[in-house]
């Protein structure tokens, strides 16, 4: 049945694979060839730079996307292009696989972008799912939802012209079978992976409450098998990726805020390994530090250090206050001299100091409490290890749908979780 996308009538594709005009890898070709990975960063404006990006994958990330590039403002400003992107970009020998996103509204501009980096990437996705009000006055993101023969014009346009696959990232609507539509179209558009963060548009801020893996799996069974699928959403916890990926049956779990505020999620298979899982903010803020320093030709990263040293260290500032404030005093041009000694150095002599007193093993004790509603459980960490940042389950206002699915589908969860348990 052809489907209406407004000024458009589609033609759904009634083959798995639809053939492109460029010869080029399929989804699953792609996704083997770069070895299958299953810990992806996720695309994070200001964030997902090259530094942390090697970061990340130092520490279990099997894949990472950049953050959103404006398409227009990358093919048509050489100023914006050197803030985003620098030579070690994409470098096959410290950057891959790596896949790099764009916004766009305008086929044109966004080939133009694209082809400015495909030798430098496995992929170029779409981001249709930002939610923020400069997406909304720019009309890209998940602004983009209601205007689907635009958004298969968009991809079709990567996929007919670029020598490298195209992929993409949406939300999800309110009904089932209009998000299965969604992706249905997008697949047939050409897209080579889909990812989906289970959250609706509306569900930002302080409305950001849980992701629906209900509807994630949804879209998973429903869509032809091998449809490459990422998972987004829901992850505190080494434990969660292991949950997701076996709930969903996706091919892989992408993380935002888990791996931002503490790079060792993909480390570990269990939050056990403590060394691993959560590892020292000592050793992670130098270890960071050393990389944006190595890779300063990268603009994006010598930007990016104080947020991502600022979210590092959460849990650590609270109990220092003098490193809050003498972390906060720096910038991106402060002399790295400056901040080895205000704030590298004194993190790790106060760490060290932590760890030579008498009691550091009973101090540095990690604690896995009760399985919650969710599924999974809150674990208590010492505040000299990175961990994660999480909204209570309690205080999801956002969607009550979400909550409802949650309450349905968490005795399952819930249930599955206690056999696997073995502490
Ligand atoms: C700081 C930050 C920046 C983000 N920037 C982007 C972006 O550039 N492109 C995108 O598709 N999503 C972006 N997102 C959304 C994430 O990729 C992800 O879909 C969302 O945070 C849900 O994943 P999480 O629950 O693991 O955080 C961003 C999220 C955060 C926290």
């Amino acid at each position: 049945m052809a489907q209406n996308l407004g000024t458009e009538v589609v033609q759904p594709n009634t083959e798995s694979k639809i053939v492109s005009r460029v010869e080029k890898m399929t989804g699953r070709e792609l996704f083997e060839s770069i070895g299958s990975p299953t810990k992806i960063v996720a695309p994070m404006v200001d964030q997902s730079e090259l530094a942390w990006r090697i970061l990340s994958r130092r520490h279990g990330a099997t894949l990472a996307y950049t953050p959103m590039f404006h398409a227009k403002l990358f093919a048509t400003s050489e100023k914006y292009r050197r803030d985003m992107w620098c030579d070690s970009d994409g470098d096959p020998k410290i950057d891959r696989p790596l896949v790099v996103q764009f916004c766009a509204n305008d086929p044109a501009y966004l080939l133009a972008a694209a082809k400015l980096v495909q030798d430098k990437c496995d992929a170029v996705d779409l981001n249709l799912g930002c939610p923020q009000g400069i997406a909304r006055k720019g009309h890209y993101g998940s602004f983009l939802m209601e205007e689907w023969d635009l958004v298969h014009k968009l991809i079709r346009e990567l996929h007919d012209n670029l020598d490298v696959p195209v992929t993409a990232k949406i939300r999800i609507f309110p009904e089932r079978e209009k998000t299965l539509a969604y992706a249905r179209m997008i697949l047939d558009a050409g897209a080579q992976f889909l990812t989906v963060h289970g959250r609706l548009r509306e569900q930002k801020g302080q409305k950001t409450g849980l992701a629906d893996w209900e509807m994630i799996k949804f879209l998973r069974d429903n869509l032809p098998p091998d449809t490459v699928f990422f998972g987004n959403g829901n992850i505190l916890y080494p434990e969660d990726i292991v949950r997701s990926m076996e709930h969903i049956k996706c091919d892989a779990v992408m993380s935002a805020e888990g791996n931002l505020y503490n790079p060792g999620i993909f480390n570990a298979e269990t939050s056990k390994e403590k060394d691993r899982a959560f590892p020292r903010v000592d050793k992670i803020a130098r270890e960071y530090f050393e990389i944006v320093k190595k890779y300063e030709s990268s603009q994006a990263s010598r930007i990016a250090m104080k947020s991502h040293m600022f979210k590092i260290l959460r849990p650590f500032l609270p109990h220092h206050t003098d490193v809050r404030a003498a972390l906060a005093s720096l910038n991106a041009k402060t002399p790295f001299q400056e901040w080895e000694d205000k704030v590298i150095k004194p993190v790790e002599t106060i760490v060290e100091q932590i760890f030579a007193k008498e009691n550091a093993v009973e101090l540095d004790k990690v604690v896995k409490g009760p399985v919650e509603l969710w599924g999974g459980s809150y674990v208590k960490v010492p505040y000299w290890r990175c961990q994660p940042y999480f909204r209570p389950v309690n205080g999801v206002t956002a969607d009550k749908r979400v909550v409802e699915s949650l309450e349905a589908g968490g005795k399952e969860l819930r249930e599955t979780h206690k056999k696997r348990r073995t502490d």
